[in-house]
């Protein structure tokens, strides 16, 4: 089972951004054909655009430090994203969005928490004594317990770890999840396991997942529609990208390359 099924995009004779994008202006209809669907291409492509306009139109609450209705570096897409008709299969009643430098703006936010919960336990002790005072900053500490729990001690932790983490923590069965470069932070090894998270919330847990990635390995989880943005977006299999046939060719032969860079 999945969820968001098809996607017809504004038109618009405007040169404006977003409409001011090749690959967009060209496409009306984008199809979800599998509950993991990637976007691949060059830098500048659109990757990024399509994915924030789908995750305001969706109304995704963002993992950072800003939601998205008050993030202003998202003004030109907010009236595009309105344009944007949904066609749901099941709608999903979970997701978020989350782009690779939304995580310290994440990690800002649990700190704030945790000082609010270390001031609540303080002016618990002022104000309570005995049993109340047992009570209640067993309640608050029983709050600062349950975040470690989930995320570790984030402040504790390298990017791509904490990342990692956070991604674990949040992601749900039954959800509808945009991710924006989730490689930015990780090493090859990591995106394996994001690979392997991913996989079996997708086969097992009916998730859907929109990603925007340059990750080769990203790209090859099963059974994902890949689409690849350039002038327009092509439907294209792994092995047709840029980044497998370059990495590909790369790796075969290092030196062919350096000749001419
Ligand atoms: N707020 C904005 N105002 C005007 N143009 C923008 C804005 N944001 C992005 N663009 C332009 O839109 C185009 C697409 O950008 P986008 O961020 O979607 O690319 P991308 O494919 O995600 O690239 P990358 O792989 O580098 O993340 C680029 O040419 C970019 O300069």
């Amino acid at each position: 089972m999945y969820f968001l099924q098809q996607i017809h995009l504004p038109r618009s004779r405007s040169s404006q951004f977003p409409f001011s994008v090749k690959s967009l202006a060209e496409l009306e209809t984008m199809t979800f054909e599998s509950p993991v669907t990637v976007f691949v291409g060059e830098n500048g492509s659109g990757k990024s655009t399509l994915l924030k306009a789908l995750a305001i139109k969706l109304n995704l609450p963002a993992i950072g430090s800003i939601d998205l209705e008050s993030d202003d570096t998202l003004d030109g897409v907010k009236s595009y994203a309105e344009g944007i008709i949904t066609k749901w299969k099941n709608k999903a009643y979970r997701g978020f969005f989350f782009r690779a430098e939304d995580y310290f703006g994440f990690v800002k936010r649990l700190r704030n928490l945790d000082d609010e919960l270390k001031g609540d336990i303080v002016d618990f002790e002022k104000r309570l004594s005995g049993s109340g005072l047992k009570l209640a900053v067993g309640a608050v500490q029983g709050q600062k317990d349950a975040l470690i729990r989930k995320y570790g001690n984030l402040t504790e932790v390298s990017h791509g770890e904490g990342f990692l983490k956070v991604l674990e923590g949040r992601l749900q069965a039954e959800g509808i999840y945009l991710i924006d470069e989730p490689e930015a932070a990780l090493s090859p090894q990591r995106q394996l396991a994001l690979f392997s998270l991913i996989k079996n919330l997708a086969e097992n847990h009916s998730c859907q997942f929109i990603i925007a990635t340059h990750s080769p390995i990203l790209m090859t989880l099963p059974n994902a529609t890949i689409f690849q943005f350039g002038d327009s977006i092509q439907k294209v299999n792994y092995e047709e990208t840029e980044h497998f046939t370059i990495l590909k060719n790369f790796l075969n032969n290092p030196e062919a390359f350096l000749r001419h860079l």
